[in-house]
Parts: C-alpha cells; sequence; structure tokens
C-alpha cells in the first residue's frame, strides 16, 4: 500500500508526463504501404547482427495497432507521446520522393493523439536512417545535412500547428558510437576516421534542420543527447585522466560544439591520428540555438584507466554494492540529480529540459498471469529517480516534463526482445497488451502530480 505523503513529491504545475517509443522498435511493416528500407531492415536481416535473429519486421504492430495504443496511453494518464518518424516510410529513397501513405500513418496517429488530449513531441531520427541514402555514404556524406534539412521540412509543414514540440536527432553518441565506432549498430562499421566524420554530419545536419525549422516550422525545437555521468574509480591520477576522457568521449563530445564550444580537447587524446579539425562555418551552423534540450538517462558509470580499452583507453569498474538491471547498467538513482544539475550548468541555465527517456529492462514472463505482471524492481527503479527528478527541480534546475521509456516492451535494438523496457507487457505471441504494476504506479503519479511518491 503505497503511504500518502506529505506531498514533498508533488510536481510544478504544467509539468509534462508522458511515454517514449521510436518508430523502428515498434511499428513493424517497416516495408508497407511504399515505404523505403532503412539501415535497420538491412542490418537485423544480417545474419549474426540480431540476439535470436530478430528483427523489427513485426515488432510490436503498432503501425496496425496505433488506436489500441493511444487507448492504452488514455488508460495510463499520459499527457504527451514521444515518438520518432520512419525516414524511409515518409521518403523511400530518403530525399525526393514522398510517400503519401507513409506520411498518412503518422498523420492519423497525430490526430488519434490530439483527439485524446495527449501531446505528440516527434523525433525526426531515431536511428533508422533510409538504406537509400546509407548507399550514397550515409552520415559519412556531408550533403546529408540538406537531406535532413529538406525531410524535416515536409514533417515542420504537413504537421504544423499540430506537433509543437520537435527533436532533431535521438542520441547523435549512440548513432555514431554505435554505428561507426564500435559497429554494434547499424550499419555496423568499425572506424574512428569514420566515427567523427559520422559525428560531425550528424551535428550538421541537426542544425541545418532547426534553421530549416526557422524557416518553415512553428513550435519549439530540440535534440535529444544520452548523458551517463562518469565518477572518478580512485583518487588515482590516471583514473581521473580517464573518466575525463570518457566523459568527453560520451557526455561532451556533442554537448559542446551544440553550446557553441567546438569539440572537447580531450577528443584529440582518445581518437588520435583520427581526430580532425573543421571549418569555423560549421561550428557555426551546429550551434545554431534551440528552444530545449532532451535527456536520455538510464545509469552512471565508475571508469578506471584501462590503456588496452580502445579508443577511450577507460573501463567502468561495476559496482557491486548496487543492484543492476537485465543490461547491466547500476541502479544509482543520485546520478540522476547530478546529471541534470551539470547540464543545467553546461547549457547556462538557459535551455529548459526534458527527461526524454528514462527506464530499466528486468525480466518478465512472456504472458500476464491472472491478467497481470507484476514488476516490482521497474516499480522501484520508476518511484527512486521519479525522486531523484524532482531533486533536481528543487535545485533550481528547469525541467518540463518526464517520458517514461518505454510505453511498449519492444526490439531493443540488437538485443532483439530479450529486454523487456516498458511499463506496458506485449506478449509478442499474440501481441496482447496489459500494463505492467509499474505502469499502474506511473498512472498515478500523473493523476497525483507526484503526491502518490
Ligand atoms: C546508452 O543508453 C542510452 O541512453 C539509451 C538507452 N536507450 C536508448 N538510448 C534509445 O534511445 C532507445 O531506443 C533504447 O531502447 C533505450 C534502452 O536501451
Amino acid at each position: 500500500m503505497t503511504s500518502k505523503n506529505t506531498g514533498n513529491y508533488r510536481f510544478p504545475e504544467g509539468f509534462l508526463w508522458g511515454a517514449a517509443t521510436a518508430a523502428y522498435q515498434i511499428e513493424g511493416s517497416s516495408m508497407a504501404d511504399g515505404a523505403g528500407a532503412s539501415i535497420w531492415d538491412r542490418f537485423s536481416h544480417t545474419p549474426g547482427m540480431m540476439l535470436n535473429g530478430d528483427t523489427g519486421d513485426v515488432a510490436c504492430d503498432h503501425y496496425n495497432r496505433w488506436r489500441e495504443d493511444i487507448d492504452l496511453m488514455t488508460r495510463l494518464n499520459l499527457q504527451a507521446y514521444r515518438f520518432s518518424v520512419s525516414w524511409s516510410r515518409v521518403m523511400p529513397e530518403g530525399r525526393g520522393r514522398i510517400n503519401d501513405q507513409g506520411l498518412a500513418f503518422y498523420d492519423r496517429l497525430i490526430d488519434g493523439l490530439l483527439e485524446k488530449g495527449i501531446e505528440p513531441l516527434c523525433t525526426l531520427y531515431h536511428w533508422d536512417l533510409p538504406a537509400a541514402l546509407d548507399d550514397r555514404g550515409g552520415w559519412l556524406n556531408p550533403d546529408i545535412a540538406d537531406w535532413f534539412a529538406d525531410y524535416g521540412q515536409v514533417l515542420f509543414e504537413k504537421f504544423k500547428g499540430r506537433v509543437k514540440t520537435w527533436g532533431t536527432i535521438n542520441e547523435p553518441w549512440v548513432i555514431v558510437d554505435g554505428g561507426y565506432l564500435h559497429g554494434a549498430l547499424a550499419p555496423g562499421h568499425k572506424s574512428a576516421f569514420e566515427a567523427m566524420i559520422a559525428g560531425h554530419n550528424v551535428l550538421r545536419a541537426h542544425g541545418a534542420a532547426v534553421k530549416r525549422f526557422r524557416e518553415v516550422g512553428e513550435g519549439q525545437i530540440g535534440i535529444v543527447l544520452n548523458i551517463e555521468p562518469k565518477y572518478p574509480a580512485s583518487d588515482k591520477p590516471e583514473d581521473e585522466a580517464a573518466r575525463k576522457r570518457a566523459e568527453a568521449q560520451m557526455n561532451r563530445w556533442f554537448l559542446d560544439p551544440l553550446m557553441g564550444r567546438g569539440y572537447p580537447e580531450e577528443l584529440k587524446d582518445v581518437y588520435g591520428e583520427a581526430y580532425r579539425e573543421f571549418p569555423q562555418e560549421d561550428f557555426d551552423l551546429i550551434a545554431t540555438p534551440t528552444d530545449w534540450m532532451g535527456l536520455n538517462w538510464y545509469t552512471r558509470s565508475v571508469p578506471e584507466n584501462a590503456p588496452d580499452a580502445w579508443p577511450v583507453r577507460a573501463r567502468p569498474v561495476k559496482q557491486i554494492q548496487h543492484a543492476h538491471t537485465e543490461t547491466g547498467w547500476e541502479v544509482y538513482p543520485p546520478a540522476l540529480t547530478d546529471t541534470l544539475v551539470w547540464l543545467h550548468e553546461q547549457t547556462g541555465g538557459k535551455l529548459p529540459l526534458m527527461v526524454t527517456e528514462n527506464g530499466s529492462a528486468w525480466y518478465d514472463p512472456p504472458h500476464a498471469i491472472d491478467g497481470r505482471i507484476q514488476d516490482p524492481m521497474r516499480v522501484d527503479y520508476l518511484k527512486n529517480h521519479l525522486k531523484a527528478l524532482h531533486d533536481a527541480i528543487g535545485k533550481g534546475v528547469d525541467i518540463r516534463g518526464y517520458m517514461a521509456w518505454s510505453l511498449l516492451d519492444n526490439l531493443e535494438w540488437s538485443l532483439g526482445y530479450s529486454k523487456r523496457f516498458g511499463i506496458t507487457h506485449v506478449n509478442f505471441l499474440t501481441q496482447e497488451r496489459t500494463i505492467k504494476d509499474s505502469g499502474l504506479l506511473y498512472a498515478e503519479v500523473i493523476k497525483t502530480h507526484g503526491e502518490v511518491l
């Protein structure tokens, strides 16, 4: 029984409560109705790339079940829904031709959300690059900045007045570190030289889209970054140097240029001969002012010096004193407070922030038992991270909302369906949805503005 506290976790009026997903992880039917292939269609159908050979061909069948899922959102009391658009559903070749049927899916979805009083938060890009653009070099081709701005313009104009809050790119760091440096994610490249170039073009594309939005769009636009705070493993100088390299490579590589500071100095040490300079006009474009910033936050890490750990030469020390999720991430809520305070400082306190993803993967059964999914670990994670978020607000950080990751159990990229992050359970044999105990708690948090915590 959750005792009603003195409301000391009541969130500010107007705080926006929602949940998040991404196109390739939930939609399925990725080639339906004239859609073009994405790099994830290719990657997931490449033998050996996906755990258990899982693909996004069906996923949560959201492409067909979107009405049912909007009803689910209303049962969860959601005020907002963060989703991404599949670029190749809308523009099969990534540029030029528009696929009206693909655009119509998002048109119906957005109208359905608005009819239920749920605010649509639209992410232009959540990792599923059109395969046809990858054939032209993808993020390695500097022309992609214009391709991306042209794609953004299609959505800005189509959904003007209905979508008020836009995200350009979800997590530049994961796109580049996963897709171009280590190769664990699509398109599966492994090159520090490519990583520097791809990272720069991702940032340029963001800037070009923001500029285009200022010309044709309406509302607020920002970018979504993953930040994983790095805590010192010891007071040894070599461990602090490792911590700084890890912080620069994950948390500041993209943040600093967006804030007009250029790349962090430590990147030269991390990438060595692969590091390169770029013209100032690029950095001016990258730092085009935005209206808000999204933070995707899951955990912290405690890196120690590790000369063999290419290219950052740092390795996390497992914090065995705390619980770890199914993805091996330490549960340490105070680090969320620290990150929000740090980000507030790094952005000069001028950019409203939103926690655009936060959640945890735990074992859940493949189907509901007596109509219920009990997920006490996820309930605990949710409660304690919302309290940590509230602590950050109490420290003066301007946080406008929280989007739980995720609305649904879904395709966890190359880990397939093995990791369940949903506050709603999906039986992938029947597509039956069951709101988990964590979802029931979240609905109550929203209803009580946090006082139930
Ligand atoms: C490395 O953690 C990142 O912040 C991160 C975690 N996650 C993400 N980014 C992605 O935005 C989602 O698509 C993932 O499903 C989700 C769960 O893994």
